[in-house]
């Protein structure tokens, strides 16, 4: 029974019943609209109270029910709310948990709104590509004035009961039970006028110019929200509430979720919301996964170093209320780390105090700990060792720890693409060893590889997954290889941005082109952020740069293949990016982040080419996007025939949430698919049989084999991939 209905003395108690989150599915639509109308006609019901079963109230429309085709549901969904709030009964919504998107637009088309002191409300919709549409862009204007509305329905922010309150979005917030709390409020009002209380017959009030206000919003989210329409459309929607009257409003939402649809944004950005979901369904090809692996409760833990990702690292445990211990190896190197981690918890207490919610740490580091003492953690469940990228050093560390720790105790090691096996390999308990690649800063970003090795066990996984859900993050389960799945993406993208350079384009062309595709960051900017001295280390280790290049090896040219030297070049002069002031932009000063195009640089790739003798080009947006683009999903696919990613959708969760893809594009692998898997092959053959010094660029055996069996849809990839080796 997707909705029940029982009476309490004269009031009617109607409860949404539709696992896991009372979405609001054609079905429960259905039933609801049956069950308000008989209540509303049984005479001897006076008052209605509206609430969710196993203490959620409804997290909107069920998007699984999302197609082009059906947005008649929304005309289902607004009949509803229009039916309640003409109701003249009193009509009282109880909110305990979420009320989000259509959930809590309907509890706006009830008269009274009671809501738990743990509950969340908001419009989310924006986040998956929508807006409000059931009447939300035009009732929370009439609520809560234009200014707060806008910010939450563009923003899609998840607003805390307390703040409901002040904003006046909710009438009460109660410790105790809300139905209970809802029943009372309803006895109360029982034949007491309803009119003020009928948010679609209300004025939006509002004393600010409109007409300037709605041009700053649309100012600010076109650079905040760059190439997304959602939030455009919002916009648009909530101006319509103070031009139109009501129903017009109406009418207005739904031409705009209609032209929505027609951008692919929608659907790119639902995709990602269930792939997010489902990258914590990791299974193994034994059959052990997520629903039969039961994870180890992790009350106390350790972090080794205590650099940028260390502080990050403890700031993200810390937040999370799990102990932790703090260990560094010097007195220096330790109160510098504890500086930085007391700034983080202040900002982050902060963050929680200006959203009604308290934390632990608000007047210290709550449950954290500093030492120099490797003893004082041998009795902590979980290690992660965050020390800086050192295959010698983690192993010494790693040696040490596993003759310390209690047996069953887990070992992480915090690492952007470094060998998991090797690692554990030097412990007693290699089954235990995992890898935890944390993206910087580590307490923000939400992205967590989680990297298994030969030895690691299901149980290890499990814990090592679920931890990062506690944590907050989006864990997703990779296999081990160098550099495992983002950053083995990510380096056949930067290697074409170098050889872009050589065939003629300055830096900001690159990453212009590759912003207004929708990157938060170019290339080149983001190798200025991250310093240019990390990938130049990486590659004197390597022997790629440096002296161990032997001698007469031509200057552009490693092992036969085509190499750009314009990174190691701008290193050997200082140029390491941000902190240097200088890299590939010009900074005002040491650490500046305001970047500016260089002359210099201009200057010395001229140079370059000339003394290369090379022939550059005028190269436009979209040759840079496919140069770029195409050797990155490239790589995905030999991640997915390696077995090194179990889906597509994993590594879309992986670009969306760590590398500052576009949601609204889905990820690289969804872009692929839209794009047309032909043309993406098509353009990488032709590419690398001009360019067969570019291995990166040479069709893979899986892209090749879709195109050749008529480009399934992406849930079908893993399918074509049949028998290759899982790494997983
Ligand atoms: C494709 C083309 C586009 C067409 C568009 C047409 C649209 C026409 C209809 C227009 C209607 C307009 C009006 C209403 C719109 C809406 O209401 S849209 C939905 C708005 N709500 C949300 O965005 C909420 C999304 N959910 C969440 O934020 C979180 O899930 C949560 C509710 C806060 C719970 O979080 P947590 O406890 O961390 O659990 P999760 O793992 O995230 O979720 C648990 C399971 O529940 C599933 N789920 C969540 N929300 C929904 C939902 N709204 N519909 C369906 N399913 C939902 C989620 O997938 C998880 O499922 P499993 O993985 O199977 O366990």
């Amino acid at each position: 029974m997707e909705v029940t209905r029982y009476q309490s003395h004269a009031v009617s108690v109607i409860e949404i019943n539709h696992p896991p989150v009372n979405a609001l599915s054609s079905l429960v639509c259905q039933a609801l609209f049956k069950e308000f109308v008989e209540a509303s006609k049984d005479p001897s019901v006076e008052a209605i109270v509206l609430c969710g079963a196993n203490g959620k109230f409804c997290a909107g429309a069920d998007i699984r029910e999302f197609k082009s085709t059906s947005l008649m549901k929304t005309i289902s969904i607004e009949d509803i709310n229009g039916n309640i709030e003409s109701c003249k009964k009193p009509v009282v919504a109880a909110i305990e948990g979420v009320a989000l998107g259509g959930g809590l637009e309907l509890a706006l088309s009830c008269h009274y709104r009671v809501a738990h002191i743990k509950a969340i409300v908001g419009l989310p919709e924006v986040l998956i590509g929508i807006l409000p549409a059931a009447g939300g862009t035009q009732r929370l204007p009439r609520l809560i004035g234009i200014p707060a509305a806008l910010d939450m329905i563009v923003r899609g922010r998840h607003v805390p009961a307390t703040e409901a309150f002040q904003l006046g979005i909710v009438d009460q917030v109660v410790q105790t039970n809300a139905i209970d709390a809802a029943v009372h409020l309803a006895r109360e009002i029982i034949g007491k006028p309803l009119d003020n209380r009928r948010l679609s017959t209300l004025p939006v009030q509002y004393n600010i110019n409109i007409e300037d206000f709605f041009d700053n919003a649309l100012k600010k989210a076109k650079i905040q929200f760059f190439g997304a329409q959602a939030p455009l459309a919002c916009i648009e929607a909530v101006k319509a509430s103070v031009e139109l009257p009501f129903y017009q409003g109406l009418k207005k939402e739904q031409e705009l979720i209609a032209s929505l649809v027609t951008t692919g944004q929608p659907q790119a950005q639902q995709y990602a919301f269930f792939s997010e979901r489902n990258a914590g369904k990791w299974t193994l090809p034994s059959g052990e996964g997520w629903d039969n692996v039961s994870p180890k409760i992790i009350k106390t833990t350790a972090v080794i170093g205590l650099g940028t990702m260390g502080r990050g690292i403890v700031t993200s445990l810390s937040k999370a209320n799990i102990s932790v211990i703090a260990l560094e190896q010097d007195e220096k190197q330790l109160n510098q780390g504890k500086k930085a981690v007391i700034s983080l918890l202040e900002k982050e207490a902060e963050k929680l105090n200006k959203q009604g919610k308290s934390s632990s740490f608000a007047n210290g580091l709550g449950p954290v700990h500093f030492t120099l003492d490797f003893g004082e953690i041998r009795n902590v469940d979980l290690v992660i060792e965050a020390v800086y990228e050192n295959m010698g050093l983690k192993k010494k560390i790693f040696q040490k720890i596993s003759k310390i720790l209690k047996p069953d105790a887990f070992l992480c090691t915090n690492t952007s693409g470094l060998d998991i096996d090797e690692i554990a390999s030097v412990t007693n308990r290699p089954q235990n060893v995992i890898g935890m690649h944390f993206f910087s800063p580590a307490n923000i970003m939400r992205l967590l590889e989680v990297v298994r090795g030969c030895y690691t066990s299901p149980i290890t996984i499990a814990t090592t997954m679920s931890l990062g859900k506690t944590l907050g993050k989006v864990a997703v389960l990779v296999g081990n290889c160098p550099l495992f799945v983002g950053n083995r993406m990510l380096l056949p993208y930067v290697e074409q941005a170098g050889y872009l350079l050589e065939d003629g384009c300055n830096p900001e062309d690159v990453d212009n082109a590759l912003e207004h595709f929708g990157f938060a960051m170019g290339p080149f900017c983001m190798m200025d952020l991250a310093g240019l001295d990390v990938g130049w280390r990486s590659r004197m280790e390597k022997g790629l740069t440096g002296d161990r290049v032997p001698t007469g090896t031509p200057a552009r040219q490693r092992q036969g293949n085509r190499y750009c030297p314009i990174a190691d070049m701008l290193c050997e002069l200082g140029r390491f990016g941000q902190k240097a002031g200088m890299g590939w932009y010009k900074y005002e000063k040491l650490g500046g982040r305001k970047a500016s195009p260089d002359p210099w640089i201009r200057d010395f790739l001229e140079k370059y080419r000339n003394t290369h003798q090379i022939k550059s080009h005028v190269i436009n947006s979209e040759e840079i996007i496919q140069r770029c683009l195409y050797v990155l999903i490239n790589a995905g696919f030999k991640i997915l025939e390696d077995g090194i990613a179990t889906s597509p959708e994993d590594i879309d969760v992986i670009y969306n949430n760590g590398y500052g893809w576009p949601k609204y594009r889905g990820g690289p692998m969804y872009y692929a698919a839209t794009t047309g898997l032909a043309k993406v092959y098509e353009t990488l053959d032709r590419n690398y049989k001009a360019n067969p010094d570019i291995p990166s660029m040479k069709p893979t055996f899986l892209l090749r084999k879709l195109v050749a069996v008529g480009e399934p849809p992406l849930k079908e990839w893993k399918t074509q991939l049949g028998n290759l080796n899982n790494k997983l």
